[in-house]
């Protein structure tokens, strides 16, 4: 053995002597955790408050678990050696010595501490000398990659550990999107790192990591701000439910706090919008005029007769004229409230002129005007007091025929309502939007069975806002369950506050660290919402007005503008991540700039980053696809590849059978890895019963091999090779077909294929 490789097998000894002991750790605080959950487990009855202690606590344990298992593969990936002489390990989490003084045996990727390895360069060595990827296989040591960061090297490359980056580049796709955090480059870094406040757009080509980076920065915040945002919550927005299933699993720190994964279709609690429509017609909802649409639909709904409503109040009729429902219209549209709180004014109004009319007729004094009627001459012309008054009131406002009247002039609205009754006539769309052509507003028409569409879920959204909601019982519940924590509370602290003075009997000069010391009972009640609160994700996605401590927006090119003001609603602090591919928008409502999306609701004051390097798709199938971004907007300079495969991409032309026999040559000559068949939406069903073993459907199993997809169903996914059928086809399915294209022809991560059937 030489001198060399003796020295390597001694690093490579010691590295292990360091992972094992890491692994040695991480048992010991499984198990440690797994114990109080069983503990928790075995544990029973209580009164309420203990209970929900209890599951909360449960939880905890049960996350905590499933976070150390979920670090188990690659738990030390590097290490730094520093010129001071120093160095410290890198992993997926921290882990303290907690024996000795609390050192940290192995830094946690997002502490300030880890930063270095991955921005540090010859050029910016950021103090340090070395650094080193540990390469392991289960719990073993297989090698290590080191770069030394002296000027020497400056320049030699400008990609962070090269060796680990390609290894990672070039492993066979699992139909599940991996975690980069052993190869973060530097232009990632600086965005995954990048501050908390304001709104900062990630502009990148296909395969620059924008998905990746997203949600390593969602990881990073909650790990840097998580005081800040765990009780808030983050807000990761995603294009469709494949794709919030093949990021589900990247970060299990992601699984462990308040984040929500959600689509634009399910931001409206209680509803899962699935329906399928037009391209067009979402294109119509995603105007900005929606608005005023919503809002007209809204006054419309606050109707005038035409003539006199005759109401009939057992044993008299009653006559509800025009002039008194407007007089009671424009008393509540001038209160200034939103539709469903206002209808009180109008019924109120309506009620005057209703009772009137009834006093009249029975508080009707025969002799008000006779001049010798004693006590009561020169009275009132009626006899009823305001109590008389407030009875035929309350009489008249229990009638359902009069109830019915409320219901047909100011009904009481919910925004599904609303929306509905819009769509379904024809009439009412030419009422509340007579600035759409009628092309536009045969688009919007439907029958309301069929459920929600995803565009339709900013419009209910605006609809909730315009018409507001009676919360008055919502808001006593939750008075009532403060009162209930802080009466537990103070419970608390009169048990602690009680045995401390039994148990300071003997040394009352004892500095005994107590809850009644360090908080009052507000906020220990608030330490108990935010413990019921563990699952903020949960709450979240159950109330509308629920406002996120930072939002992650993925594929942006797709939002529309009426979208983008659901989001903002969501986010009133405008702490936004937002990250997407002007090039790949295959919405018709897609923006044509960041700028014409933001300046509606923060002007300019949004920061901009651009990624440039595509991780996925090597150079030779990068060529294919530039010529196709040229054709979109020649002024767009593809992402830089870092790779070649040596293989170029085939296109060919041919008859629909011999597709099976194409897919099955890349499938061998891959030998493993995932296989997607891309294909315009009208092609699917015959390309279905060519290859039967596919995985196809509305949700495909993306784990299978081999998987046929529409392009917008493959969006933001990848695969290890992809056969691209009818690229024509693809094209003209849409005004944006050429952008469809574009996404198509980067999924690949090794071979492209193109099929032209004959
Ligand atoms: N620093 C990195 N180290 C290792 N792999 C990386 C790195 N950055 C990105 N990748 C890999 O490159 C691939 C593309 O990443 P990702 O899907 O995040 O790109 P994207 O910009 O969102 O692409 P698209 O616009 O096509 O949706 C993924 O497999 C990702 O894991």
């Amino acid at each position: 053995m030489s001198s060399l490789s003796r020295l390597a097998a001694a690093e490579l000894a010691a590295e292990q002597g360091t992972v094992t002991m890491l692994y040695g750790r991480l048992d010991r605080l499984r198990e440690q955790a797994a114990q109080r959950l069983a503990g928790l487990l075995r544990e029973s009855g209580g009164t309420p408050q203990a209970r929900s202690h209890r599951d909360a606590a449960t939880a905890l344990y049960a996350e905590r678990v499933a976070r150390y298992d979920a670090v188990e593969p690659g738990l030390c990936f590097g290490r730094l050696d520093l010129r001071d002489g120093g160095h410290r390990h890198i992993g997926r989490i921290g882990i303290f010595d907690d024996e000795g003084d609390f050192e940290p045996l192995l830094v946690d990727w997002r502490a300030p501490a880890a930063r270095p390895f991955y921005v540090a360069t010859a050029a910016h060595p950021d103090g340090v000398a070395q650094r080193r990827h540990i390469r392991t296989r289960g719990r073993t040591v297989i090698g290590l990659d080191d770069e030394v960061l002296d000027l020497a090297a400056a320049d030699a490359t400008s990609l962070t550990g090269e060796a680990a980056l390609l290894a990672a580049l070039t492993a066979k796709r699992t139909g599940r999107m991996q975690d980069i955090v052993e190869t973060i480059q530097a232009e990632q870094d600086r965005v995954i790192r990048a501050e908390l406040g304001g709104v900062l757009v990630v502009q990148g080509g296909p395969g620059t990591g924008k998905t990746a980076v997203a949600l390593h920065r969602a990881a990073y915040l909650l790990y840097t701000y998580r005081e800040q945002l765990s009780a808030r919550g983050v807000l990761i927005v995603g294009p469709n439910a494949a794709f919030l299933r093949y990021i589900s699993q990247v970060l299990p720190s992601l699984a462990e706090t308040g984040v929500l994964l959600a689509t634009l279709g399910d931001l409206y609690p209680g509803i899962t919008a699935r329906r399928a429509e037009p391209a067009a017609a979402a294109e119509v909802k995603g105007r900005t005029l929606m608005t005023d649409v919503i809002a007209a639909a809204v006054r419309d709904r606050q109707r005038v007769p035409e003539d006199a409503i005759r109401i009939d109040v057992d044993p008299e009729v009653l006559l509800l004229r025009p002039d008194a429902v407007e007089a009671a219209r424009n008393r509540a549209r001038r209160s200034g409230r939103l539709h469903n709180l206002a209808r009180a004014v109008f019924v109120d109004g309506v009620l005057d002129s209703l009772a009137e009319q009834v006093a009249e007729r029975v508080g009707q004094d025969p002799f008000w005007d006779d001049p010798l009627g004693g006590d009561d001459a020169l009275a009132s012309p009626n006899l009823l007091d305001a109590a008389d008054l407030a009875d035929i009131r309350a009489d008249l406002a229990a009638e359902p025929a009069v109830r019915a009247v409320f219901d047909e002039l100011w009904p009481a609205l919910t925004p599904e309502a609303l929306l509905a009754d819009l769509f379904a006539s024809a009439d009412a769309l030419a009422s509340a939007a007579p600035q759409l052509s009628a092309v536009d507003r045969e688009l919007l028409l439907r029958d309301p069975a069929g459920g929600w569409a995803p565009a339709d879920v900013p419009l209910l959204d605006e609809a909730a806002e315009l018409l507001g909601e009676d919360d008055s019982a919502a808001r006593a519940r939750a008075a009532a369950l403060h009162q209930a924590s802080l009466e537990y509370a103070q419970g608390v602290l009169d048990i602690t506050a009680g045995s401390m003075s039994f148990d300071l009997e003997d040394d009352p000069e004892a500095a005994v660290p107590n809850v009644a010391n360090v908080m009052d009972a507000d906020a220990l009640a608030a330490r108990h919402d935010t413990g019921e609160r563990l699952g903020a994700a949960a709450r979240a996605a159950a109330d509308r007005r629920w406002a996120f401590g930072h939002v992650i927006v993925d594929e942006a090119q797709e939002l529309s503008p009426m979208a983008w003001r659901l989001l903002m609603r969501r986010c009133p602090s405008r702490s936004m991540t937002v990250v997407g591919d002007l090039a790949q928008t295959a919405a018709l409502s897609g923006p044509a700039s960041w700028g014409d999306i933001f300046a509606p609701f923060v002007a300019d004051r949004w920061r901009a980053a651009e990624l440039t390097v595509s991780y996925r798709t090597p150079a030779e199938i990068m060529d294919v696809a530039a010529r196709v971004l040229a054709g979109i907007d020649p002024s767009i300079v593809p992402p830089r590849p870092v790779r070649h495969s040596g293989v170029e991409p085939w296109d060919t032309t041919g008859r629909l059978d011999r597709l099976p026999g194409l897919v099955a040559e890349l499938v061998s000559e891959l030998d493993g890895g995932t296989f997607a068949v891309l294909a315009p939406a009208g092609l699917v069903p015959a390309l279905s019963s060519a290859l039967p073993g596919a995985a196809v459907g509305e949700q495909p199993d993306l784990e299978r091999q081999v998987v046929l997809l529409t392009v917008a169903q493959a969006k933001g996914l990848e695969f290890d090779g992809v056969v691209v059928v009818d690229p024509d086809g693809i094209v003209g399915e849409s005004p944006r077909g050429a952008s469809d294209l574009y996404v198509a022809l980067t999924r690949p991560t090794q071979r492209l294929g193109v099929f032209r059937p004959a």
